[in-house]
């Protein structure tokens, strides 16, 4: 083993998946660069290190420096304090400014900067205002240099210190020296465990208070991820105490002390009385933010049940009723069918009668079924009385869909809540929604979260549309809301099966259908389809065809651009997974060499890419699609392009962005596209599933090409065993969920 220290020059590879890094560095006594290989995820070019490792040489490559293990340095020599001045890491100075500061000042540079900041306006070129902004920028370089130290020597990633600096500022080290758990609750991308190795190397025991603490909080978090809204007491108790290596009984004393502070919240499940004697009842663990979500969700629905809507259409068709005695007496769909020139069925006529005295109701089908064109019907009902209509969906995909369908102007529910950090919300009880009705689509995508923080804007005499197909996936964040809402009972459902003509004539639409039954799609490829089915069974093959249907075949043949082309995939891992498809196609479909770089992944002009964070103060959203539109190397930032809005990301925040050449069916929920490549082979059958196949191919509004096994399909369709989401809504919206609540 021996130490070397080098400046990095170029970064050649890095593999995402697994951090392995290649590096062209300038070492002191060596004429050509020195290639490095190692895990060296996080460092930039500019970088000085010193390196621990040996010598070795590769039959291709020749001589390289193997690196086991590495820290992160200031530069010492006027090669390096160049190189790292001109690195983009301080703002105000980029290659030129570096050049001339350190022919000026030479080795003092950064004694310069660092004491004597004001010489600086002897360079040529640099005003008072370059200096203030070198100045702020040299400190905060120096606080993060810090904490990435600090990092460091606890053994953890240095990947985040740029976050923590900005979430605690100055107070960063204190802070972790304190209590390293709260990184865990207040920076998003870190966990438990990162937070347990500082910990661990501070010296806090295995049973301190607030490790147990965190670990269950943790649990709790990650079965949230899971869809679960709450946990099971024994479950929690289980999983926590496994990742915490610790004894069931400390799990237990925590838990019953977190309960008593009213940092999580209690519930006893009633076990109906026929089955009392047999079964214990069942505790439900909540955080805090889910119980009172689900609460609010329940009692908000059935509050808006129990109180008659105020408007026109609902007075007139009451006293029409009183005076006819006919209870069932609704709206005149002839006089509707003429308005939109449409001729409903009766399941669609009697949706839109429904809704003429419905104050909550869901309407749901598959695609085809007349969903949109049903809508449409409900509306011109409303608008014929004079009802004020609101429409909101999830996603600003499937809002933009839905003012496209109506000619009406559809926001997403961020918007129409008003969504304002660090706020929140400005839309709520207080200050409620304006309106007679709401419409909201793709129902099946909001988690319980949402809807409470949706339903609390509601006004008491707001009536409620709730549309969605249920048989996709359910929303990614916690619950399984409008199956709740449907499942309980408690409120109108129409579900509409028929599939019209025009639809029939969709092999898509037809094959959704059989494979929402279980049934192989037909795949027997033809002329005029919109269905394929490419066959390959090995992985590596599959990726081949998916870039040649990607860059060549399907432009060529529909005459579209390969960005409106959408690759989407079961999983993240593996060669057919998201992560390697988009290095893939990268390269395949961008010439452009260089760009910003983050944990393996080098971010390039021209790049399709997806926000995978919801971020209200850029007002952007998790599974937003866009492009960059421009690199400065310099700065180290860049912009992308949504929409015709221009959003500006610092490097240190690019893990809140993903290439979206292909993604995961998880992350395409709610959008749609022209057309659809998607890969479906043995190795993602830890993924397979029914409702996953179906949400990815009714993603696919013109073509889906299928590239895979036939045997994949066949599994993937037979397995239904979607995971039982943890939530009480059903129980609470049928009114018979016990509450005997504590914390
Ligand atoms: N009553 C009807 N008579 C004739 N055609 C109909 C009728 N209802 C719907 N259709 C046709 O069926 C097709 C599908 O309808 P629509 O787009 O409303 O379904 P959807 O459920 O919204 O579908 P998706 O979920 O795929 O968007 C459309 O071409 C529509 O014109």
């Amino acid at each position: 083993m021996m130490k070397i220290r080098c400046v990095v020059e170029r970064i050649t590879y890095q593999n995402p998946e697994n951090g392995y890094t290649v590096l062209k560095t300038r070492v002191k006594g060596y004429e050509d660069l020195v290639t490095v290989v190692g895990n060296l995820l996080e460092v930039n070019v500019g970088s000085v290190l010193l390196m621990e490792g040996s010598w070795k040489v590769d039959a291709k490559y020749g001589r390289q420096f193997n690196v086991i293990s590495w820290e992160e340095t200031l530069p010492a020599t006027v090669y390096g304090m160049e190189k790292y001045l001109g690195s983009g890491l301080i703002k105000g100075v980029g290659p030129k400014f570096a050049k001339r500061i350190v022919q000026r000042f030479g080795t003092d540079t950064f004694a310069v900067i660092e004491d004597n900041i004001g010489l600086l306006i002897e360079v040529p070129g640099i005003g008072n205002k370059r200096i203030e902004m070198i100045a702020a920028s040299w400190e905060r370089q120096k606080e993060v240099k810090n904490i990435m130290l600090f990092l460091q020597e606890h053994g953890v990633s240095t990947a985040f210190a740029a976050k923590i600096y900005r979430q605690y500022g100055n107070e960063s080290i204190n802070r972790m020296k304190e209590n390293p758990y709260k990184l865990a609750d207040d920076i998003w991308g870190i966990g438990f465990k990162t937070a347990d190795t500082i910990a661990e190397k501070l010296g806090f025991s295995k049973e301190s208070f607030v490790r147990l603490r965190s670990g269950i909080m943790y649990t709790l978090s990650e079965l949230a991820d899971e869809g679960h809204v709450y946990a099971r007491k024994e479950q929690l108790i289980f999983k926590a105490s496994e990742l915490l290596e610790a004894e069931e009984s400390f799990v237990v004393m925590t838990l019953d002390q977190m309960i008593k502070d009213e940092d999580l919240i209690r519930e006893v499940k009633a076990v109906p009385a026929e089955k009392e004697r047999k079964e214990l009842p069942e505790e439900a663990i909540y955080l805090p933010p889910f119980y009172f979500a689900e609460l609010g969700t329940a009692n908000k629905l059935l509050k808006l049940m129990a109180q008659p809507a105020e408007d026109r259409l609902w007075v007139q068709l009451m006293k029409a009723r009183r005076e006819s005695g006919n209870e069932n007496l609704s709206v005149d769909v002839s006089r509707i069918e003429q308005h939109v020139h449409m001729e409903y069925d009766e399941i669609q006529a009697n949706a839109i009668r429904q809704a003429a005295f419905s104050k909550v109701m869901v309407l749901t089908g598959g695609p085809g079924t007349g969903k949109t064109t049903t809508t449409k019907g409900i509306i011109a009902a409303f608008r014929m009385y004079g009802l004020k209509i609101l429409l909101a969906a999830p996603t600003g995909r499937a809002a933009k869909r839905m003012t496209e369908a109506t000619g009406l102007e559809a926001k997403t529910i961020h918007r129409l809540l008003e969504c304002k950090p660090p706020e929140g919300y400005q839309k709520n009880e207080e200050n409620p929604l304006e309106g007679d009705v709401l419409i909201v689509d793709e129902c099946s995508m909001i988690d319980i979260v949402l809807m409470n923080a949706l339903l609390k804007a509601v006004p008491t005499n707001m009536r409620l549309v709730f549309i969605g197909d249920i048989d996709q996936l359910p929303s990614v964040g916690a619950g399984n809301v409008l199956r709740d809402i449907i499942d309980a009972g408690s409120f109108p459902v129409v579900r509409l099966k028929r599939i019209f003509r025009q639809a029939k004539e969709s092999r898509i639409i037809m094959n959704a259908h059989r494979m929402n039954a279980g049934k192989m799609p037909d795949i027997s490829n033809g002329k005029n389809t919109d269905f394929f089915f490419l066959e390959r069974e090995q992985p590596e093959d599959a990726v081949l065809e998916i870039v040649s249907l990607v860059k060549n075949k399907l432009p060529g043949y529909y005459k579209i651009p390969s960005s409106s082309i959408q690759v989407l995939t079961p999983m993240q891992r593996g060669v057919a997974g998201a992560i390697n498809l988009n290095l893939v196609l990268q390269e395949a479909l961008n010439q452009e060499r260089d760009g910003l770089r983050r944990s393996g992944f080098v971010f390039k002009l021209g790049d399709k890419v997806m926000q995978v964070k919801n971020n209200y103060e850029k007002e952007v959203f998790n599974g937003d699609i866009g492009f960059v539109e421009s690199v400065d190397m310099q700065e180290r930032m860049l912009t992308v392009n949504f929409d015709n809005r221009s959003i500006t990301y610092e490097a240190s925040e690019l893990d809140e962005l993903f290439h979206a050449y292909a993604t995961t069916i998880h992350k395409a929920q709610g959008s749609e596209y022209p057309i659809v490549v998607m890969p479906v082979l043995m190795t993602h059958f830890c993924m397979l599933q029914r409702n996953l196949l179906y949400t990815g191919i009714t993603r696919a509004k013109k073509i889906l090409v299928i590239v895979g096994t036939k045997k994949a399909l066949a599994y993937g369709l037979r397995n239904v065993t979607v995971t039982k989401r943890n939530t009480l809504l059903r129980e609470r919206l049928e009114g018979n969920s016990n509450s005997s609540a504590e914390g």
